[in-house]
């Protein structure tokens, strides 16, 4: 069946030419982290998110197995300390059965991932899963990490008429995971791309016709045309929504946003259920990146917050009217610095401050900030600086914009100050470019 397998083939390192015949196909794709600088939580019930990419990125090599004797789809995931294989013929028995969709098969292409029935898909995918011989031995990391992949490879790859070649796909991220930066999505994101990718170059060997799709399923009008290592709209629409998908895995009932700035970068306002808006900021703004080092999962503090608003509906509905209000402020503010002169930059990051210190207090009110966050923010306002809980919360980073003014050695004690506390504050620039083919 499928197996854990040593680290016999970790020589993954990529050749830089992709279409190269001798070699087999091998690239490598990354996609950025994110920050929600205001919307976290509120988002989820239709209120206005801020949010940007950072320059920490997630990359994923996919190199195509030449080895008959492997016949094998191998992943290398060190950062959770998975190594897994399939053996190719039960993956192309999965691809070989029609996919549980919502409105039939015949609806169903690549383009609409929306359509496949997410439940009963994820279901067979862990049933086959729970057949694989060590899976059952896994924690919950990594049974979400394996799921998301077959999910996303099975689910991408039914419809069209490629024949599966062995790979062997490798993942490593500067992210810390499960701490309010978008590993998740920053993970699914850049798997989906690599899929895509993939397809995209054996597609291109094999001269398909225009159609990509199998005769069951709905004809894709999506053009395989250019394989250079830039997205088109389309295909970056298609990685943002099967990058939805993906995290509905890991979160349950996510809104959107991290698979959108993973996938988009830059700066993004974002309104659940509606086309997310990327904005221009000139201005170029560094962020205190504060880890509390307390991992927690995002989606039983989605449903912590859900609770408080279930429980007191109006008082919750008010705190997510100026939540929204506090992210149209946050955004004409960051819109406006690069136009202004020095006194005014001042005042607007001061103004920037206090937005995170009431957003701050409004989260910590629906139960998702943590002591150490608390103890974060206390420490960062001995040196005029203010902060907030970025993304779940119950732990993970918190976040404090830069303000220009800052001197280098007050930033420079503050960081010392908080490292000795036990936490460790990086300095990172916002608003990296989304998900790329690097190389
Ligand atoms: N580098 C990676 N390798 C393998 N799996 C990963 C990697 N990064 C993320 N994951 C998967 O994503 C999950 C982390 O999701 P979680 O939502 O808890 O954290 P997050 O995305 O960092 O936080 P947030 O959604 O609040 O920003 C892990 O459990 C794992 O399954
Ligand atoms: C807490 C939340 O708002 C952000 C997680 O990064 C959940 C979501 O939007 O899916």
């Amino acid at each position: 069946m499928s197996s854990e397998i040593d680290s016999q083939f970790l020589d993954v390192s990529p050749s830089g030419d992709y279409l190269n015949k001798s070699n087999g196909i091998v690239f490598t794709v990354s996609a950025p982290g994110k920050v929600i600088i205001h919307g976290e939580h509120s988002v989820v019930y239709g209120k206005l998110a801020l949010a940007a990419s950072l320059g920490l990125r997630t990359s994923v090599t996919l190199r195509e197995s030449l080895n008959l004797d492997t016949s094998a789809v191998e992943l290398h995931f060190p950062d959770i300390n998975l190594h897994y294989s399939f053996i190719c013929k039960e993956i192309q028995n999965l691809l070989d059965k029609p996919l549980p969709t919502t409105m039939g098969t015949t609806s169903f292409n690549l383009e609409f991932p929306q359509r496949i029935d997410h439940d009963l898909h994820l279901k067979n995918i862990e049933g086959f899963l729970s057949e694989t011989g060590s899976y059952q031995n896994l924690n919950k990391v990594q049974k979400n990490a394996l799921a998301s992949f077959l999910y996303l490879l099975i689910g991408m790859y039914s419809s069209v008429n490629v024949k599966l070649r062995p790979f062997h796909l490798s993942v490593s991220s500067q992210l810390t995971l499960g701490a309010g930066t978008g590993s998740s999505a920053s993970f699914t994101v850049g798997l989906v791309a690599s899929l895509l990718h993939f397809l995209k170059l054996m597609v291109k060997e094999n001269d398909v016709a225009d159609n990509l799709s199998k005769a069951a399923y709905l004809p894709t009008k999506l053009t395989i045309g250019s394989s250079s290592g830039v997205f088109s709209p389309e295909e970056l629409q298609i990685i943002s929504d099967w990058g939805f998908c993906g995290e509905k895995i890991h979160h349950g009932n996510p809104s959107g946003i991290d698979n959108a700035i993973c996938t988009y970068g830059s700066f993004v306002v974002f309104r659940k259920g509606t086309d997310l808006e990327k904005k221009r900021i000139t201005y170029p703004l560094r962020l205190l990146l504060i880890n509390t080092k307390v991992s927690r999962d995002t989606k039983s503090f989605v449903m912590k917050a859900a609770d408080f608003i279930k429980k007191y509906p109006a008082i919750g509905n008010h705190i997510l009217e100026a939540m929204e209000e506090i992210s149209k402020t946050a955004l004409e503010c960051l819109q406006n610095i690069s136009e202004l002169v020095d006194d005014r930059t001042k005042e607007t990051f001061e103004k920037l401050g206090e937005l995170s210190e009431i957003n701050h207090g409004l989260l910590s009110i629906l139960g998702v900030s943590h002591v150490t966050l608390e103890d974060i923010i206390r420490i960062l306002k001995d040196y005029g600086l203010k902060g907030k809980l970025t993304g779940a919360g119950g732990g993970g980073y918190a976040i404090c914009l830069l303000p220009p003014q800052l001197r280098d050695s007050d930033l420079d004690d503050a960081i010392a100050n908080l490292e000795n506390c036990g936490y460790d504050a990086k300095v990172t620039v916002l608003g990296d470019s989304g998900v790329r083919v690097d190389s």
